[in-house]
């Protein structure tokens, strides 16, 4: 209770605040309403959200301001900015100009000390760190792990069943991937200990952040508190092992990769609470994401036969080179070049993270405009993605955009794992895990919706309903579909 009455007061004050500010710049600012205090637009975006209708929203905003805007959103002041100049201020601006933010909620579950919350040298720093491990140089030797972990969760999932709840069972292959790969915790108790606090964290992270007993913003808080001793004890054991093997791979698991990496004076990069709240922010960001990608594509191949028969073709020519248990290789993924431009274009046209915001953190000069200390920023890679003045027929799914000899889209325009010093660390391990998980799935099964168009809401990552559920049927191993799935 005590929580809710500060927020509410702090964002009483906060308001108070800007609204003196925005007196002070009203000639200067951009066009638009910050609407009703507090509130501002944020039920009209979050309405457009559920009804996956958040282009649309975008596109009232600049037919009636332009490219450049406010309205007020989450409590704040907010500059809309959209095209590929926008994203590219937005994306490279230092973080002594535009900070990246989370509200205080988020970070009360994820931890003060995550990659978001940093700027300048800390988030440098840590930053390194991570990509020393999730880097394609160190990820190329874990395709056949992943690959491991892709086929099990087949047998456990697929395998045998009639229907299949898509969105929901992927779910739990990214969970067990970023186990495997990035936490080095093999399959077994200890792994399924973690799933259940994890999944209050991300459900606690995606809430309205009251903090009363039996809301899920306080099982989230409950669930960083018992996650946090179990992820203790996962660093002690992994320091013993380096201590005491001495010559441990220090690329055998991501928190491995951490705790060996030292700065220029053999002191170690990352603090254990750095530690700690990252690997939870690697945890979040690579679970949702992935599992939404492989999602879109699934419904999409149910709904397009030539497309999957062209997948299909791709992955089974790859597939009549290796022995029938063998595990996939990085050279195996080199070869899925369509299955990636049809994951490109998936990207494009129904891109998992659709809106981004930073924090302004000086008076800021942008179009002619200012941007006022303190007001929060927001851009929307779907917006240059749907704009026909960049991808013609924008609505048109369309592969061959990502054909070698197609002429590329502009810098900025296409920014599905966002760009500049904050560009998406885990862009490969998300690619390999696709790659490897539409082989899988195209050599041996085709499926069809069970819902009709398989509807979505953004909450804010996409929810479909039912969890996209498919019927699917096995494919015997010489009879591969030659057109339609059926
Ligand atoms: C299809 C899958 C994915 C998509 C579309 C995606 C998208 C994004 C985007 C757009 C950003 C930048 C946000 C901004 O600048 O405001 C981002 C950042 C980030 N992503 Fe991903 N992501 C994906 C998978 C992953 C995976 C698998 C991991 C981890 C293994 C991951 C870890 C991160 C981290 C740690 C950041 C913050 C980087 C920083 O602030 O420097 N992501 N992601």
């Amino acid at each position: 209770m005590e929580s809710f009455v500060i927020s509410t007061l702090l964002l009483f004050f906060l308001s108070v605040f800007f609204l003196f500010r925005r007196k002070k710049y009203s000639d200067k600012v951009p066009p638009g309403s910050l609407g009703l205090p507090l509130i501002g637009q944020s039920l009209g975006l979050l309405k457009a959200m559920k009804a996956n209708k958040v282009e649309e929203w975008f596109q009232e905003g600049i037919t009636k301001h332009g490219p450049i805007w406010k309205t007020g959103l989450f409590g704040y002041p907010t500059v809309v900015l959209h095209g590929p100049a926008a994203n590219k201020f937005f994306y490279t601006c230092d973080g002594s100009v535009l900070r990246s933010t989370q509200p205080p909620s988020i970070s009360r579950i994820v931890g003060s000390k995550n990659i978001i919350e940093l700027v300048n040298n800390d988030h440098k720093r840590v930053r390194g760190a991570l990509v020393s491990f999730l880097r394609l140089e160190v990820l190329k030797q874990y395709v056949a792990k992943v690959d491991e972990e892709i086929q099990y969760h087949l047998q456990m999932h697929w395998v045998g069943k009639h229907e299949v709840q898509v969105q929901t069972v992927i779910k739990s292959l990214t969970f067990n991937v970023i186990c495997s790969l990035l936490f080095g915790i093999e399959r077994g108790p200890k792994r399924e200990k973690l799933l259940p606090p994890f999944q209050d964290m991300i459900e606690g992270i995606l809430a309205i952040p009251i903090n009363l007993p039996f809301t899920k913003f306080n099982r989230g808080i409950i669930a960083r508190k018992k996650l946090v001793p179990m992820l203790i004890d996962l660093i002690r054991e992994k320091r013993e092992a380096i201590e005491e093997q001495k010559r441990v791979d220090p690329h055998k698991d991501l928190i491995t990769s951490l705790l060996s990496i030292r700065d220029n004076d053999n002191l170690p990069m990352m603090s254990d609470e750095e530690i700690i709240d990252n690997i939870i922010a690697v945890m979040i960001a690579g679970y949702d994401t992935t599992s939404v990608l492989l999602t879109f594509l699934v419904k999409h191949l149910a709904n397009n036969g030539s497309i999957y028969s062209a997948i299909a073709r791709e992955q089974e020519e790859i597939a009549k080179n290796k022995a029938p248990e063998e595990a996939l290789k990085w050279e195996d993924l080199t070869k899925m070049k369509y299955t990636w431009r049809v994951a490109s274009e998936m990207l494009r046209i129904n891109t998992p993270v659709i809106l981004s915001f930073r924090r302004a953190v000086q008076d800021i000069e942008y179009g002619g405009y200012i941007i006022p200390k303190g007001w929060q920023v927001m851009v929307s890679g779907s917006m240059t993605h749907m704009d026909n003045s960049i991808f013609q027929n924008p609505t048109m799914f369309n592969p061959t955009r990502f054909e070698k000899n197609a002429p590329s889209p502009p810098p900025y325009s296409f920014v599905p794992f966002g760009a500049g010093p904050r560009m998406c660390p885990g862009m490969e391990l998300a690619k390999m895990e696709t790659l490897a998980m539409m082989h899988r799935l195209v050599t041996q099964f085709t499926w069809v919706l069970l819902d009709k168009d398989g509807p979505f809401k953004r909450i804010p990552m996409p929810e479909f309903d039912n969890g996209l559920l498919v019927r699917i049927m096995p494919i015997k191993a010489t009879s591969m579909p030659s057109e339609a799935i059926m």
